[in-house]
C-alpha cells in the first residue's frame, strides 16, 4: 500500500463503501485493518452456536422447559449468546423487515443521503462517527435509529421509501420489546433469581435502537473487516441476519461463523448483561468479515438500560464464593462508546 496518500477519516466518512465498490475503488487507509491472517483460519472448525427454543421455555411438560432453561443458562455462560428459534415472530414477518432494509440500500445514492447523519452523529445512514487517530474504518454502511422509547425517535431519519419501511420497523419494534421481555425473564429463571429482575434493572423506559448494517461485496477481504472486533456496550443485542455468512464470535480465542438460520435470532450478550450477572453471562466479542461474492445485511436491535439508571450485579448471584466483581454504574453505554472509538473495550471500567 506504499505511497497511496491518507485521507482524513472525515473525508473518507463523507464517501459511503457503496459507492466506493461502485466506482471499482480499492480499499486503502483507513479502511484496511488487517495485514496478516495468522488468527483467521481457525473459523474452519464446525460452527456450534447453541440453539435455544424458547417456545420449550413455556411448555407444560417441566421436564422439556427445565432442560432448555439449564441449555440457555449454559449458551449464556460460555459463549455469550444463542440462536433463539421458536420466539413466535414468523419467518414472513422477518423475511419482510430483511426486504425493506435490502430495497433501502439498493436505492440511489440521493435518496438514501436524505437521511445522511454528520460524520459526528449517531443516528442517521452513514458510518460510525470519526474514530481516534489510527483506528481503522469499517466496510460498511448503516443506518441508526432510535426506535424506543417512541419519543426518542428522528423522523427526518426515517425513510420513507420503500413506503412501507416505517410501518414494518414499527411493528418489528413492537415484536422486539416482546421478544426482550420474554428472553430477560428466561434469562433470570435460568439463574434461579426472581423473573423480573433484569426487566427492573433496565428499567420501563428501557431504550431500542435498530442498525441496518449493509456490507458491500469487497474484492480484498485479507485487508478490511466489514465491522473490527468489538463487544457491545448494550444490555444485549438481538441480530437477525440475512442468508450471507460474515458474522463471527470469539470463543476460546478462535473465531466461530454463526450460520445464518433463516427463522432464528442470535441474541448476544453485552457488557451490561456481563455485569448485572456479576460476570456469570458473558458479553461476547464479535466481528464481521467481508465476502467477495455478495453483500450481506443485518438488523441489529441494542437493547440498552433507561438512561441515568443505575444497574450492578444483582445480589442473588453475589456470595463468598462468588463476590462482587463488578460496581453499580450509570449511562455505561456512553462510557463503553469513548474506548470503542480507540479500539479498546471498556468493562474494567466496572471492575471493583
Ligand atoms: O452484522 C452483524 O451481524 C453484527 C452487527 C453488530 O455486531 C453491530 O451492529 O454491533
Ligand atoms: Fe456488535
Amino acid at each position: 500500500m506504499a505511497g497511496i496518500s491518507v485521507l482524513p477519516a472525515e473525508v473518507l466518512l463523507a464517501k459511503r463503501v457503496q459507492e466506493m465498490v461502485l466506482y471499482g475503488e480499492e480499499p486503502q487507509p483507513p479502511h484496511i485493518c488487517r495485514d496478516d491472517c495468522t488468527d483467521e483460519d481457525v473459523s474452519v472448525m464446525p460452527s456450534l452456536i447453541p440453539i435455544i427454543d424458547l417456545s420449550l421455555l413455556s411448555s407444560l411438560e417441566p421436564s422439556t422447559s427445565h432442560e432448555e432453561l439449564h441449555k440457555l443458562r449454559s449458551a449464556l455462560c460460555s459463549w455469550g449468546c444463542f440462536q433463539a428459534i421458536g420466539h413466535g415472530i414468523p419467518k414472513s414477518f422477518l423475511d419482510k423487515i430483511r426486504q425493506v432494509a435490502k430495497e433501502f440500500f439498493e436505492q440511489p445514492m440521493e435518496e438514501k443521503k436524505k437521511h445522511a447523519k454528520g460524520v459526528y452523529e449517531f443516528e442517521g445512514y452513514g458510518a460510525d462517527p470519526v474514530p481516534a487517530e489510527g483506528q481503522s474504518l469499517d466496510w460498511s454502511d448503516r443506518l441508526f435509529l432510535d426506535v424506543y422509547p417512541e419519543d426518542r425517535r428522528k423522523p427526518k431519519f426515517w425513510p420513507e421509501n420503500p413506503t412501507s419501511f416505517r410501518e414494518v420497523l414499527e411493528e418489528y419494534t413492537l415484536k422486539m420489546r416482546m421478544l426482550t421481555e420474554l428472553v430477560s425473564k428466561a434469562m433470570a429463571k435460568s439463574l434461579n433469581l426472581e423473573e423480573n429482575c433484569f426487566l427492573d434493572q433496565f428499567g420501563e423506559q428501557a431504550v431500542l435502537q435498530a442498525r441496518f448494517n449493509y456490507y458491500s461485496r469487497c474484492q480484498r477481504p485479507d485487508l478490511v473487516l466489514g465491522l473490527k472486533a468489538h463487544a457491545d456496550g448494550s444490555g444485549y443485542t438481538i441480530i437477525l441476519q440475512n442468508d450471507v455468512e460474515g458474522l463471527q464470535v470469539q470463543k476460546d480465542k478462535n473465531w466461530i461463523t454463526v450460520p445464518p438460520i433463516s427463522d432464528a435470532l442470535l441474541i448476544l450478550m453485552a457488557d451490561q448483561m456481563e455485569i448485572m450477572t456479576n460476570g456469570i453471562f458473558k458479553s461476547a466479542v464479535h466481528r464481521v468479515l467481508t465476502n467477495t461474492e455478495k453483500e450481506r445485511i443485518s438488523v441489529a436491535v441494542f437493547y440498552t438500560p433507561e438512561p441515568k439508571k443505575e444497574i450492578g450485579p444483582e445480589e442473588g448471584l453475589i456470595n463468598e464464593e462468588r463476590p462482587r466483581i463488578f460496581k453499580k454504574v450509570k449511562d455505561y453505554a456512553d462510557i463503553h462508546w469513548g474506548y470503542y472509538q480507540q479500539g479498546k473495550r471498556a468493562l474494567h471500567v466496572a471492575r471493583v
